[in-house]
């Protein structure tokens, strides 16, 4: 059975995507910060599938998940690196501390699993298949979140140096980048816009989704579908790619 580790497995997106490669055959490794969550969703999905403990921050912590994962399953084939953080700060607001933590797990989360993985997959002699976390965010600036958007166009940058590098290898590495998923990451956005703009909890949210041409929030299982594909050999040919998966929101 082929193996996936999706970090931030715990909840929202990467239970989504949790779910679905559990379907499509993947025995699953779900790291979280959250272990409580990651053991609760390996357990509900079946084959074999198993909780994991990870800060995806600490590039100790995600050479040890990958470790972790080859000896209780003997292989690695696919690697989501799926957790991140949001925080609504205006520009002129924007604190440090925000800023570092932006930078630390949606960036160096990202970069850190990106390199374990092709490290794993080079020594295996296998081709494998690496699959981040961007956003319509990566695409274009999203307000109020300059260091969000920032890291999720770093993203972008990381999947398409990291593609060409590492095809030589057989491995693809690609991006999904969502819209407005309905998860505890968009509940958090709208109570803070609301703060923000005095407007009750709830409205930004609403008037965020008439703005999706599909005319629906967006659920996990959405985003899943893409990961699914980009987990198969179907998009063995496609590499680099950050691949808008959002209702109809942005045209590139
Ligand atoms: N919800 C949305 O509208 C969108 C989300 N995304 C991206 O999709 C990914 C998942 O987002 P959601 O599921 O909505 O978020 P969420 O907040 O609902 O879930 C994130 C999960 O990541 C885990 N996590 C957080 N920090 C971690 C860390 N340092 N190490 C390990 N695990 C950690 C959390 O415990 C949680 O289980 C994120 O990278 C996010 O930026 C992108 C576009 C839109
Ligand atoms: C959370 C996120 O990426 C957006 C665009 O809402």
């Amino acid at each position: 059975m082929k193996v996936a580790i999706v970090t931030g497995g715990g909840q929202g997106i990467g239970e989504g995507i949790v779910r679905q490669l559990a379907q499509d055959g993947f025995t699953v490794a779900v790291a979280d910060i959250n272990k409580d969550n990651a053991d609760k969703v390996a357990a509900s999905v079946g084959n074999d599938s198993k909780g994991y403990y990870v800060n995806v921050a600490s590039h100790d912590d995600v050479k040890k998940l990958v470790e972790d994962v080859v000896a209780d399953f003997g292989q690695l084939d696919v690697m989501v690196n799926n957790a991140g953080i949001c925080r609504v700060e205006p520009f002129l607001e924007q604190t440090d501390k925000a800023l570092d933590d932006l930078l630390d797990i949606n960036v160096k989360g990202a970069f850190y699993g990106t390199y374990e993985a092709a490290h794993q997959f080079i020594k295996q002699g296998t081709k494998g298949k690496i699959i981040n976390a961007s956003s319509i965010a990566g695409h274009e600036g999203f307000t109020p979140l300059a260091a969000y958007s920032a890291t999720k166009f770093a993203v972008r940058g990381l999947t398409q140096t990291a593609a060409k590098e590492l095809a030589q290898y057989g491995i693809t590495v690609n991006a999904f980048c969502p819209g407005i998923v309905l998860t505890p990451m968009w509940d958090e956005i709208d109570r803070r816009l609301s703060e923000i703009n005095h407007v009750p909890v709830g409205e930004s949210l609403k008037k965020t989704i008439e703005g999706i041409a599909l005319g629906r929030g967006e659920t996990p299982a959405d985003v899943a579908n893409l990961v699914s594909f980009l987990a198969s050999e179907k998009s063995d040919y496609i590499t680099g790619q950050a691949i808008l998966v959002d209702g109809g929101m942005k045209y590139v």
